[in-house]
């Protein structure tokens, strides 16, 4: 089914050493062009796939007995990535050669991660949010990487971020285009989705610290 074995043609050392760069001075980074556009295009070809046949759900706010659904904090669908295609695994790697890199150089810890497809549909939005706070999910830093291809400034659906917690002016907005991957700490950093005017596609992910003990068995989400 894949014969491309170049997906990652854009992907280096290179990348990753501006990645962690601009992550150690502003809190979060914007790489375009990070991921090459056949593996982009794999990935949501599988999630268009997935989302006909029925497996993505309403994406609900925390995990175990603090989740609940929210329509007004978020509308989107998501789908749990799980490591079964091709083009999963392509990024998976990519993720885990990051991973390894943010640890050698910034002692950060990262354990695991958890990452899933999004959907938003048209009209579809994200309040403004953190990921964590107060460790009280183990996530450290959040990573989304866009798949929309042709994706026009009027076709709305920008990430908002703010430079700080408690921040009341916006740092940037970043377009959702085919490729493009945004990291920023996750206890940090409040951003917030826009609604856009067509079906927007992510994959959004968190690097996890590990919280297991002898006591406490903490699974992946
Ligand atoms: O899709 C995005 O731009 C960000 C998604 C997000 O903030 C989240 O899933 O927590
Ligand atoms: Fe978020």
């Amino acid at each position: 089914m894949h014969d491309n074995v170049d997906w990652l043609g854009g992907v280096g050392g290179d990348h990753r050493t501006t990645l962690i760069e601009n992550l150690v001075r502003q809190g979060y980074s914007v790489s375009p062009g990070y991921f090459s556009l056949p593996l982009v295009r794999a990935l949501r070809e599988e999630a268009l796939l997935r989302d006909r046949q029925g497996e993505f759900q309403l994406a609900g706010i925390g995990r175990r007995q603090d989740h609940h659904l929210d329509e007004r904090v978020r509308s989107d669908r998501t789908r749990w990535l799980d490591g079964s295609t091709l083009a999963q695994c392509q990024l998976l790697e990519e993720m885990e050669q990051l991973r390894q890199q943010i640890n050698r150089e910034l002692f950060m810890g990262l354990f695991e991660l958890e990452s899933h497809f999004a959907i938003y549909g048209p009209g579809d939005y994200y309040q403004r949010h953190l990921d964590a706070f107060n460790g009280n999910n183990g996530r450290l830093l959040s990573t989304v990487l866009y798949l929309n291809e042709g994706w026009l400034s009027e076709d709305g659906g920008r990430l908002r971020i703010w430079p700080a917690p408690d921040a009341q002016t916006v740092v940037t907005e970043v377009e959702p285009r085919a490729g493009t991957l945004v990291c920023f700490l996750s206890e940090k950093i409040p951003h917030e989705v826009l609604a856009a005017r067509r079906e927007r596609y992510s994959i959004a992910g968190w690097f996890r610290c590990n919280n297991t003990t002898a006591e406490w068995l903490d699974p992946p989400r």
